[in-house]
């Protein structure tokens, strides 16, 4: 059917075609059917909203279209019912277990970027992926289709460094230090982060409380031309499109199956052009890797992907077993990671990973010899360069560099848990930790989040606050309450823990 275009004024997070009722009806369009919007060179998919908001003749199109398509008020277009796309078929080859051949996966990937695929068949080829798993001959088609259906960049500087962490252990901010750490030094280092997937807050999430986050790839080159650095969010550009939109499906199902995040954080250090990448892995109970075993084979299937792609990576296998530094959640771990930077000083977790990494990067990008780098990177923090370089970052990126971390909003609804006995923290629940935050409201209530008081190792008193659960509503502080209350996030026990008796 013909018909002119309708902008409607909404975000509907997919691509939502509005179409009449009585029109539908005629052209047999359904609910959530796919269809083909073509004008001229240009081909749209979306799904199908049957509405009276729109006349006949008309088709309405959420502005989530606009985002990455022009279309204009009235412009005439062809509407056509599309098909199942063949892609599926493939994506059921997975879910059976079957390895799947190089151009398979370019057709999932590309119907997944002309969004031919739906969230619920995303949802299936994210769940088989998590259930399947990919061998390296697929994470290499996956990375490659991934980093080659959207833009790259090409920065004039060389060497071109990265650090990226796989993520899950709550209270991260710890690239927030790494990457003017490193800029200071001299070093190039354009960092793409996602938002949150599994835990309560992404570098993404957390930069964005003191900084825009979104920047089209040439106004990223200017600033990383003139700074040596940013810290932007991967999904805001047209870059390795296919992630932004997987990590959806991830985050609702608090999943991040191994092949699909190898492919998304190399994808995206590809498209951005790093040659020299450094990978945490944080280890430990409760966050993606568990034990030092399976964070070695990882690392060794990092390497080879990025041998793969022509990058040099290396990774460090960091302490993952309770939250990094005190806070958790976007705009309290923005106070933390801004302070430390100012201060040169902060929790010994932060600043000991922070330091570590960064001296890796140092050592990697040949600014500090073999087995200096770590000094070098305290020094750098120390002296206040790593903060200067931290303020560039923030006024090139729209931010305040006169910000005062104290100063950024938190949320006001608090409460506070004690401890019932006398002990030692024997233990914090990362996975307990994180679900509480985000029953708070993080990430997308900036200000919601817990404070820590102690960590393992701790000795405590009866009635010592053990932390503080924030939010920016009353509702979502009680359902945060009650679910702390259902979890133990935080072990406390005397130096005895068990008596085995002789029997
Ligand atoms: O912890 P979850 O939410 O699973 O993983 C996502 C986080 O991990 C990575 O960290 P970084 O950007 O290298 O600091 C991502 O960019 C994101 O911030
Ligand atoms: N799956 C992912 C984990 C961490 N970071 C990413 O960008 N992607």
């Amino acid at each position: 059917m013909k018909a002119k275009v309708r902008i409607l004024d909404m975000y509907s997070g997919r691509y939502s075609v509005f179409i009449n009722e009585k029109e539908a009806k005629k052209a047999k369009l359904h609910p959530d059917d796919l269809v083909k919007i073509e004008a001229g060179k240009k081909t749209v998919y979306g799904s199908v909203v049957v509405s009276n908001l729109v006349k006949e003749g008309e088709i309405g199109i959420s502005r989530d279209i606009l985002q990455l398509h022009s279309f204009s008020e009235g412009e005439a277009v062809m509407v056509t019912p599309s098909g199942t796309p063949e892609s599926v078929r493939y994506i059921k080859k997975k879910m059976h277990g079957e390895k799947l051949r190089k151009v398979e996966i370019e057709a999932i990937i590309k119907d997944i970027v002309d969004r031919k695929l739906r969230d619920i068949e995303i949802s299936s080829f994210v769940t088989s992926l998590e259930i399947n798993g990919l061998d390296m001959d697929e994470i290499a088609a996956l990375t490659i289709a991934m980093a080659e259906t959207g833009d790259m960049l090409d920065i004039d500087r060389k060497p071109i460094m990265d650090v990226h962490s796989i993520g899950g252990v709550p209270g991260n901010k710890t690239n927030i230090l790494v990457v003017p750490i490193v800029a200071a030094a001299g070093l190039t280092i354009p960092k793409t982060s996602s938002r949150a997937i599994t835990s309560a807050a992404g570098t993404a999430d957390v930069v964005e409380v003191f900084a825009e986050v979104s920047f089209s790839l040439d106004e990223i080159k200017r600033i990383v031309e003139k700074i040596g650095a940013c810290m932007v969010w991967g999904g805001a550009l047209n870059l390795a499109p296919a992630d932004d939109i997987t990590i959806k499906a991830e985050r609702a199902l608090s999943i991040d199956p191994t092949g699909l995040m190898l492919a998304s954080i190399m994808s995206k250090k590809y498209a951005m052009g790093s040659q020299y990448v450094l990978i945490d892995i944080p280890t430990g109970k409760g966050v993606k890797v568990e034990t030092v075993d399976q964070a070695r084979a990882l690392s060794r299937d990092f390497i080879e992907l990025g041998r793969r792609l022509g990058q040099y990576v290396e990774v460090a296998i960091t302490y993952g077993g309770q939250p990094i530094g005190h806070t958790v959640g976007p705009a309290l771990e923005a106070r933390e990671a801004l302070s430390a930077l100012m201060t040169g000083r902060g929790p010994g977790s932060l600043i000991e990973k922070a330091t570590g990494l960064a001296g890796i990067l140092l050592e990697m990008g040949g600014v500090a010899p073999a087995g200096m780098g770590k000094k070098m990177a305290r020094e750098i923090l120390e002296s206040g360069k790593a903060w200067d370089k931290m303020k560039e970052i923030i006024e090139e990126q729209g931010g305040n560099p006169d910000i005062k971390p104290e100063e950024i909003p938190v949320g006001d609804k608090t409460y506070t848990f004690t401890a019932p006995t006398s002990g030692y923290i024997t233990g914090i629940d990362n996975r307990a930790i994180t679900g509480i935050a985000r029953a708070a409201g993080a990430p997308e209530d900036k200000g919601a989040g817990i404070e820590l008081y102690v960590k393992v190792g701790e000795k405590v008193k009866e009635g010592d606050p053990l932390f503080t659960i924030r939010a920016e509503s009353e509702a979502r502080l009680d359902q945060a309450i009650v679910f702390a209350r259902r979890t133990e996030p935080i072990r406390i026990e005397g130096m005895v823990l068990q008596r085995i008796g002789n029997i």
